[in-house]
């Protein structure tokens, strides 16, 4: 192990610095820090040269200048853990940004974590219960599992997020952790006033590296964050619930890494080392026998493109997929969850009960159904199906507006209450609008509630108005 020597900077590019050393060069990973004041941090990421290193320049605005002296700390990259992270909101290295008193004297470990031995791990297959009615019917999340939430720009990754938090972190009885992770500073601010106003801030760790910040702060911020949520699961044997909002800003960080460190382009301008650097880090989000580790990951899709590399990387590591679809989102029909292109591993007989598979089979053939017909509908007209076709696409349209549902988040800015709806009130209702025993309801009055017993506090007579207006 090298430590304590003194290079000079004498290249600099971007977001990376070469230092030339003129004793022992430091390894791999080291960090490095400036003889400046303040001192900035840089992560070493490969040698180029025999006396050379190349690295990441870890500061949101460096005042970096050929010539500067650099200093080898001879270990790596490390952060703060222990109970006092709680209820605080930290940056990379584990420093305070909530304005509030600064963490002083905590134990620190080095952000590359420690391999979890297959012999420790733990698949869980039990059922995560989110309140939110298209999610635990359609795509129900495993505990211990892996969730994506999958869209373009603005369909409404983030509101569903901010709603998962709001359900489950209240009634989640373990630690989560939040990493911001190259998205917008406004939402770390309205993240962090929600959860204190939910009353959860002081068993919730925030860790954040957004947009402003430097590719190398948004390439590791993940990792920063991880090695907080593993001391929780293990020193601690706690449960731990892991958001991040958005991890294709981390493949994307890598990328700007990555052609900063010359490396030749791969596939769609992506780096060489996209698959290495997403399972190094998905990898790490796992259950052990001292506690589980369960994880919901919004995840942009750039320009819809579901063929992305970024996206189809991260698909493989999911155990659960939520689709969020443009279409839905133009129509209001928020979550703008696409139930046929989602899914989720645990939607089988064995995890699920035989009642929730039944049902959610029989919504998705129905939809399905639907789908299928809708060229025919648009070209011919609804008239031109049979009967039994008409009544199918009924039976869809409902159970479309349906799995809408009102969120807390949204409260303010749609003026209609949120709605927590158990999963079995959500099969209850399907199996009546499947039954055909609401048919008397126009489709309308199925948007936006949350179980169908709604339907029936709200006043309107049932067989009242039975005019669709089927497109
Ligand atoms: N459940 C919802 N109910 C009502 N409106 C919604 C809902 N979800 C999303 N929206 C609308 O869509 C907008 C964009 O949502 P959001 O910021 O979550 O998208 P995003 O996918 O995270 O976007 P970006 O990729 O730009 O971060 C919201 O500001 C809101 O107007």
């Amino acid at each position: 192990m090298t430590g304590d020597q003194i290079g000079h900077i004498v290249s600099l590019q971007g977001g990376i610095a070469d230092i030339r050393f003129s004793d022992a060069v430091p390894e791999i990973g080291s960090r490095l820090v400036t003889l400046s004041e303040p001192a900035m941090t840089i992560e070493v990421s490969s040698l180029p040269g025999a006396d050379t290193a190349r690295g990441l320049v870890l500061d949101p605005a460096p005042e970096l200048r050929l010539g500067l002296g650099v200093r080898d700390t001879g270990g790596p990259l490390t952060v703060p853990v222990g109970g006092e992270l709680l209820g605080r909101m930290l940056n990379i290295f584990g420093e305070t940004i909530d304005g509030k008193a600064p963490l002083e004297d905590l134990p620190r470990r080095s952000i590359r974590g420690h391999k979890v031995p297959l012999a420790h791990r733990r698949v869980e297959g039990e059922m995560f219960h989110t309140g939110i009615k298209a999610i635990d019917l359609l795509s129900p999340l495993e505990r211990g599992g892996k969730a994506g939430l999958f869209g373009g720009a603005g369909v409404g990754k983030t509101v569903l997020i901010t709603e998962m938090i709001h359900n489950m972190v209240a009634e989640y009885e373990g630690i989560s952790l939040f990493c911001g992770i190259g998205e917008r500073c406004r939402e770390a601010e309205e993240l962090y006033r929600e959860m204190h106003q939910a009353g959860v801030l002081d068993r919730t760790v925030m860790v954040f590296g957004q947009m402003n910040e430097s590719p190398g702060i948004r390439f590791r911020v993940g990792h920063a964050a991880l090695t907080m949520a593993e001391y929780f699961r293990d020193d601690q044997r706690q449960n731990v619930l892991v958001l991040i909002d958005n991890i294709f800003r981390f493949v994307q960080a890598g990328s700007e890494v990555s052609g900063l460190l010359g490396r030749i382009p791969s596939r769609v301008g992506y780096q060489p080392t996209l698959g290495t650097e997403l399972a190094e880090l998905e990898e790490r989000i796992c259950s052990t026998d001292r506690g589980t580790m369960t994880s919901i990951q919004a995840v942009y899709v750039p320009a819809d493109d579901f063929t992305d590399p970024a996206a189809t990387h991260t698909f493989s590591h999911l155990s659960a997929s939520i689709v969020l679809s443009r279409k839905k989102a133009s129509e209001g029909l928020y979550p703008a969850i696409d139930p046929l292109k989602s899914f989720s591993k645990i939607l089988t007989p064995g995890a699920v009960s035989d009642r929730h598979y039944r049902v959610a089979r029989a919504v998705r053939n129905t939809l399905a159904e639907y789908e299928d017909m809708k060229d025919i509908i648009a070209m011919l007209g609804l008239e031109e199906l049979s009967e039994k076709d008409r009544a199918t696409v009924r039976r869809a349209r409902r159970l479309e507006r349906f799995l809408t549902q009102p969120f807390f988040s949204t409260g303010q800015m749609t003026g209609q209450a949120g709605r927590f709806v158990d999963l079995e009130d959500t099969l209850t209702s399907c199996e009546r609008i499947l039954a055909d025993e609401l048919a008397g309801r126009e489709e309308g009055a199925f948007y936006m509630i949350g179980s169908v017993e709604e339907l029936e506090h709200n006043g309107k007579a049932l067989g009242d108005a039975a005019q669709d207006r089927d497109s």
